[in-house]
């Protein structure tokens, strides 16, 4: 084993000590170098750090430049409504309409202002023309006709251009306020769009041409309208006038003469909706709105429901002529109950509209005036009612007749229908009563209308439950060679056909509708006999045919009116009424007139005396 002294160890102390030193000041040496080269190092570090920073920007400017280089990415489209899409065109095209109208307004305004001074000046130059034309007219009348020629040239040349600027006066007005002219006919319309397409509206000239064209086309129109109506009317007088002459043609082979006369709406009808079905057409003919649809009649003459009594009566004053001037005359209404059958007869119950009965008194009495000097006149009459079936004389009262003879029961005496050798219908047993004034034979007439039957239905308040016949004989002498004529004129108002369910009739009412249907079919029988033209005419099935048998297919000059509702809640009663009418039209008669020399008149003075038991003169015979 080894050993170490102390010195030794001393020394190896020493030793060590030494070294730990020396690596201690080595140590220190460092750490003093190293402090001395720390504010480099930290600049070094500093450097080091913006190094780092700038190369951080450079890198980022570099990106940022390389990004500026690169195409932007494009960006997906948003979807967007039509509208917006529309809008700006919409707005586009709206500024060019307002800037194209406002162009527009203000050409029209000049080529007005234009047009007026032209017209103005035209006018003017006319004027001045005319009046230079009328002074040398009248200083030199004997002007040579070249220079009167010229002077009429440049008067039509300047009236044509005057034309031309009114007429585009008018088209300009027509433009700008917009009316337009009226314009029907097809071409012309067409014939102006084409223009308006083509776009000449657009200049001056062109609306000038347009408003004259469409002045052209309005002349035209109206030229061709004119013409139209005048072929209208034409066609609408040869109409009339064909059916006048034929209805002459008719009335001279004897035919009965029929007027239809439409009477107005009744309040009763009105009620009820007042629905009107029948039309008078013209003065000859009327339709019927039928549920087979229209039906056309034909007759001498259509009365609307505006025709007064005095237009009616017009065309029946030539009827009491001829009675006047020895024809048997009858004058008759027909029609269902309500139509106007008395009202057209005898009138309204004020009088304010006298009917024909009352209008024939005075015109008998005015004709009878103003022939005094010619001849002497007698007029009589007698007037009758068939009611019931019965023949009843009105100038006796029934209450007065029932007083006098109480075994009579109410019952007038009786009347019968005969007829004189010359077939002329009389009323034997019936009073005859002279009068000599129209005002006398009108109270001869209301004392008649006195003993009537009218009774309320359903249809009518004042409804005649019976025919009137109204029978005046006019007895003439002619002064100059004494021959006598003697004419009968029969106005009848016949009751009215009716149907018992629509007037209500009940209990007497129902046999007084009864009995008045019979009569009426009785005289229809007769009617479709006659105008069959058949052997036998079945006069003798009722007192109604017998009473009427002269003036139906006999010797008198007849007219029957027929009366008819408007109303389409009549319409069957009134075709009815109208076939009736058109049969009773195809009835010929034989009129003839009743004249007697002036032996035979005397002789049968004589007979009349003798039989009533006078005593005759020798001057008599
Ligand atoms: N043309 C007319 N103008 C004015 N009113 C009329 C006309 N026709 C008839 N009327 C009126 O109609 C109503 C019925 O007329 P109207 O009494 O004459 O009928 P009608 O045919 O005689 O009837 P009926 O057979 O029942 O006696 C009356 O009030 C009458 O005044």
């Amino acid at each position: 084993m080894l050993t170490v002294s102390s010195q030794e160890k001393q020394e190896v102390a020493e030793e060590s000590e030494s070294s730990e030193n020396k690596r201690l000041s080595a140590q220190q040496q460092t750490v003093a170098c190293n402090e001395s080269d720390r504010p480099l190092e930290g600049a070094k570090a500093r450097l080091e750090e913006l190094k780092e920073s700038l190369y951080q920007r450079e890198r980022e400017i570099t990106e940022l430049l390389e990004a500026e280089r690169s195409p932007i990415p494009p960006v997906p489209p948003v979807p967007q409504p039509p509208c917006s899409v529309l809008l700006p065109t919409v707005i586009q095209k709206a500024h060019a309409i307002c800037s194209a109208v406002s162009d527009t307004r203000a050409l029209l305004d000049l080529m007005i202002e234009e047009n007026r001074v032209s017209l103005v000046q035209a006018r003017d130059k006319l004027e001045h023309l005319q009046a230079k034309g009328d002074s040398n007219g009248r200083e030199d009348k004997t002007s040579d006709q070249e220079g009167l020629d010229e002077y009429e040239s440049s008067l039509s040349l300047l009236q044509e251009t005057m034309r031309g600027f009114e007429v585009s006066q008018l088209a300009l007005d027509c433009i700008k306020t917009g009316e337009s002219p009226e314009i029907n006919d097809c071409d012309a319309v067409s014939e102006l769009e084409d223009i308006l397409g083509r776009g000449t509206i657009r200049t001056t000239e062109g609306v000038k041409s347009v408003g004259q064209q469409l002045l052209l086309l309005q002349d035209q129109l109206k030229q061709v309208k004119d013409e139209k109506k005048k072929v209208i009317e034409n066609y609408t007088s040869e109409r009339t006038m064909r059916k006048k002459y034929y209805n002459m043609v008719e009335n001279m082979k004897g035919k009965i003469r029929v007027f239809c006369r439409i009477r107005p709406v009744s309040r009763t009808e009105d009620a009820q909706g007042g629905a009107i079905s029948v039309e008078k057409i013209d003065d000859y003919s009327v339709t019927v709105e039928t549920p087979r649809g229209p039906r056309e009649f034909q007759f001498d003459k259509v009365f609307s429901a505006e025709a007064s009594q005095d237009e009616l009566f017009h065309d029946t004053h030539r009827l009491i002529q001829s009675a006047i001037d020895g024809y048997n005359v009858c004058i008759f209404a027909y029609g269902q109950t309500g139509s106007g059958k008395t009202f057209t007869m005898v009138g309204d119950k004020e009088q304010k509209n006298p009917g024909i009965m009352p209008r024939s008194f005075n015109a008998i009495f005015d004709i009878i005036r103003e022939s005094s000097t010619k001849f002497d006149f007698k007029v009589s009459a007698y007037m009758l009612e068939l009611y019931n079936d019965r023949l009843q004389d009105l100038f006796v009262s029934l209450a007065g007749e029932a007083h006098a003879q109480p075994q009579s029961h109410g019952q007038a005496r009786r009347v019968e229908i005969k007829r004189n050798r010359k077939g002329v219908v009389f009323a034997q047993g019936a009073e005859t009563k002279e009068a000599s004034s129209a005002q006398e034979l009108y109270a001869l007439f209301q004392q008649a209308c006195a003993n009537r039957h009218i009774s309320a239905t359903k249809m009518n308040v004042e409804s005649s439950r019976s025919h009137l016949i109204v029978c005046i004989m006019v007895e003439s002498r002619n002064l100059t060679n004494g021959s006598v004529s003697t004419g009968k004129l029969s106005l009848v108002d016949l009751a009215g056909s009716e149907r018992a369910a629509k007037t209500g009739a009940k209990d007497h009412q129902l046999k007084e509708a009864n009995s008045i249907n019979k009569s009426l079919s009785a005289l229809g029988d007769v009617i479709s006999a006659l105008s069959a033209e058949l052997p036998h005419v079945p006069y003798r099935n009722s007192k109604l045919t017998q009473v009427m048998q002269d003036s139906l297919g006999g010797n008198a000059k007849t007219l029957m009116i027929v009366n008819i509702s408007p109303s389409e809640c009549n319409v069957e009663e009134t075709l009815t009424s109208l076939v009736y009418a058109t049969r009773v039209k195809a009835i010929t008669n034989n009129a003839q007139r009743h004249v007697e020399s002036k032996e035979i008149s005397q002789l049968k003075e004589v007979i009349m005396k003798l039989r009533s038991g006078q005593t005759v003169e020798e001057e008599d015979v």
